[in-house]
């Protein structure tokens, strides 16, 4: 039986931004699902491994750990020398821009791309009615973040370098789920957004993190 186990819900961004990260290494690991609509995540059982009550929750051997990026940095030096690089590893300095673009998405785009995932891809999909009003000053929010993105990737064919690293792959989950509403507008006006938005949702780690979802 494989070390790892990854407990949570194929249809959890922050679920699928660690089975992202591990089918980047190629680390054999198990999933655990967690039926959230039964609340099982809120269970005595479960709390003693995400005391929040929130997935996912993560085990290597007896390393538990929980937050979502926390655990992909875990898996990233652990795993150094297996499949995909993810790190920018020699130079404090490309290690520091790396580090900076991680806390851009978690503190800058997370937010507003989150909140419109909810409105307009969540809510819809349960019978539940979109807030425009919180939509629209979500994609205000976003549009200045991916502004900003705009201007670095004419630099750098990947956020924080030439390479695909954690800094790009904690986008994924969101970016995916944007891309399934109007606001994916916000990414197709911004022609290096764009083609950045294409290259990392075209990896096969990542389909093979949507595929679960069919399952
Ligand atoms: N910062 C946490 C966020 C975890 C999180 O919000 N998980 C959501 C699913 S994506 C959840 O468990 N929601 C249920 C709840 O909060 O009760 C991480 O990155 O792991």
């Amino acid at each position: 039986m494989a070390a790892i186990k990854v407990h949570g819900s194929p249809l959890s961004t922050a679920t699928q931004r660690v089975l992202a990260c591990l089918y980047e290494k190629g680390t054999d690991f198990q999933f655990v699902p967690i039926n959230m609509a039964a609340g099982e995540h809120k269970s005595e059982n479960y709390l003693s491994l995400n005391p929040f009550g929130q997935v996912p929750a993560f085990e290597d051997g007896d390393l538990k750990l929980f937050e979502s990026r926390a655990v992909t940095h875990y898996i990233a030096h652990e795993y150094s020398d297996k499949g995909t690089q993810l790190l920018i590893p020699g130079s404090n300095k490309d290690m520091a821009v790396l580090q900076l673009w991680k806390e851009v998405e978690a503190h800058q785009f997370d937010s507003p791309c989150s909140k419109i995932a909810w409105e307009a891809f969540y809510k819809p999909l349960m019978g539940m009615v979109t807030d425009s009003a919180v939509v629209e000053e979500n994609e205000g929010k976003l549009a200045k973040v991916l502004d900003v993105y705009e201007a670095r990737l004419t630099r750098s064919k990947y956020l924080a370098s030439d390479c695909f690293t954690l800094a790009d792959l904690h986008h994924l989950p969101t970016i995916q789920y944007l891309l399934a509403t109007p606001s994916k507008k916000l990414i197709d006006s911004r022609p290096h957004v764009c083609a950045w938005v294409k290259e990392i949702t075209a990896r096969p780690a990542w389909s093979k993190v949507l595929a679960m979802q069919k399952q």
